[in-house]
């Protein structure tokens, strides 16, 4: 068999939906010249057809970025233009990537559709994260180097400053949400995070819109934000910060309902905006509007809880709760990662979320 038939053949093993066009890019190759090869294999009965895949019922597509997360926590108070001593600590991260795996921690079917270079960091990044969430659709780009995050953490967990190299994710194509609709088509939810060119994200809620598709956006940062398209008719749910609200749609100062118009003006179904200590709030654009409170917890490092809410979130909805109880479970999850030092809760599973949420209750002294 030649070299290139066989190249053909091993990635067809590892991943039976791979198109002729993923083939063709991987491989250096063209279309044409991929599709001979199958023809060849199929001929000596090496493939002996194409598999029909039924969806995993209930599954999640999540869409965006993967990083390695470097964090240094100070040990002291920063102090400018001298080298403050620090803890350094290294974890996988990526907003898309950190909720799907929080996803697969708690049990749901879940695909990350993201792009990763081909370096040491790729390597440890899938296989870290390939337990918990199907990776047979991340893209891969020789020569490029993998995402990552760089952040400063003071001596309460919280980050002063973070530094993100994110390159990578310009390479990624309208055509690749295209090429891989029929994985994203089937879920029950997709999740898409801003790390992707704004004619990435415009092509994901057009798409989603039309197939009728729960979407949920998660935007990265305040900066990143800004990458989401003007219309949003087609999205479900937009979930951010207040930080991130302010200033995407507002001006400081401004109230929730404000902002949470200003996001619902764009086209989006239900708006939350989470506030860290200060709680939840939450509008639909047919329904209730609602600011919920959250128990106060010890921080160990703030990382990563934003993330842990949106994976709670989904879960919850993935199982059929309401908006509201959605929420309640969010909380939960960003309260079991703010304790850690972890962008993800090793300690997060279904049976930690439930005791989460009754020492919660307990604390509240409700039910
Ligand atoms: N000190 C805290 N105590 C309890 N929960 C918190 C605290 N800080 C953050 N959270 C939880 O984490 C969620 C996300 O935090 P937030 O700071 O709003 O977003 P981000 O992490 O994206 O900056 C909050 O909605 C809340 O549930
Ligand atoms: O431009 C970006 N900045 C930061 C992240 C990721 O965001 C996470 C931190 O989330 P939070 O801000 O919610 O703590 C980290 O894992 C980091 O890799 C990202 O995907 N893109």
């Amino acid at each position: 068999m030649k070299d290139k038939e066989r190249m053909v053949m091993e990635r067809i093993k590892r991943n039976p939906y791979i198109t002729q066009n993923e083939l063709a890019n991987e491989l250096h190759l063209s279309r044409s010249a991929v599709a001979g090869y199958i023809s060849a294999l199929m001929k000596k009965g090496t493939i002996v057809g194409r598999a029909y895949m039924f969806p995993e019922e209930g599954s999640i597509t999540c869409i965006g970025g993967a990083n390695v997360d470097r964090k240094a926590s100070l040990k002291s108070n920063f102090q400018k233009n001298t080298s403050n001593p620090v803890s350094t600590t290294q974890a996988l991260g990526g907003v898309a990537r950190n909720i799907a795996e929080s996803l697969g921690r708690l049990s749901v079917p879940v695909t990350l559709l993201t792009v990763v270079g081909d370096d040491q960091e790729a390597t440890w990044l899938l296989d870290k994260t390939t337990p918990y969430v199907d990776m047979s659709h991340v893209l891969r780009l020789p020569g490029k180097n993998t995402g990552s995050y760089t952040a400063v953490l003071d001596d309460s967990g919280d980050m002063i400053v973070a530094f993100a190299d994110m390159d990578i994710c310009e390479d990624v194509e309208v055509n690749f949400v295209r090429d891989k609709w029929s994985v994203i088509r089937s879920s029950k939810h997709v999740l898409l995070d801003t790390n992707f060119s704004t004619e990435v994200i415009a092509e994901v809620i057009r798409s989603c819109k039309e197939d009728q598709i729960a979407l949920c956006i998660a935007p990265v940062s305040a900066p990143k934000i800004k990458q989401l398209p003007e219309d949003l008719n087609g999205v479900t749910y937009l979930i951010c910060n207040y930080g991130e609200a302010v200033e995407w749609v507002g001006h400081k100062g401004d109230c929730y309902e404000q902002l949470a118009d200003g996001i619902l003006n764009k086209g989006v179904g239900n708006v939350v905006i989470t506030d860290g200590k200060n709680g939840i709030f939450y509008k639909q654009k047919q329904g209730t509007t609602n600011h919920l409170e959250v128990v106060e917890v010890p921080v160990t490092d703030a990382t990563g809880a934003g993330d842990a809410f949106v994976a709670g979130f989904l879960y919850a909805l993935n199982e059929d709760k309401t908006l509201e109880e959605a929420c309640v479970v969010g909380m939960n999850c960003s309260a079991l990662t703010l304790s850690t030092y972890e962008t993800v809760s090793s300690r997060l599973n279904v049976a930690n979320l439930k005791k989460e949420q009754l020492d919660l209750v307990e604390e509240l002294g409700t039910l």
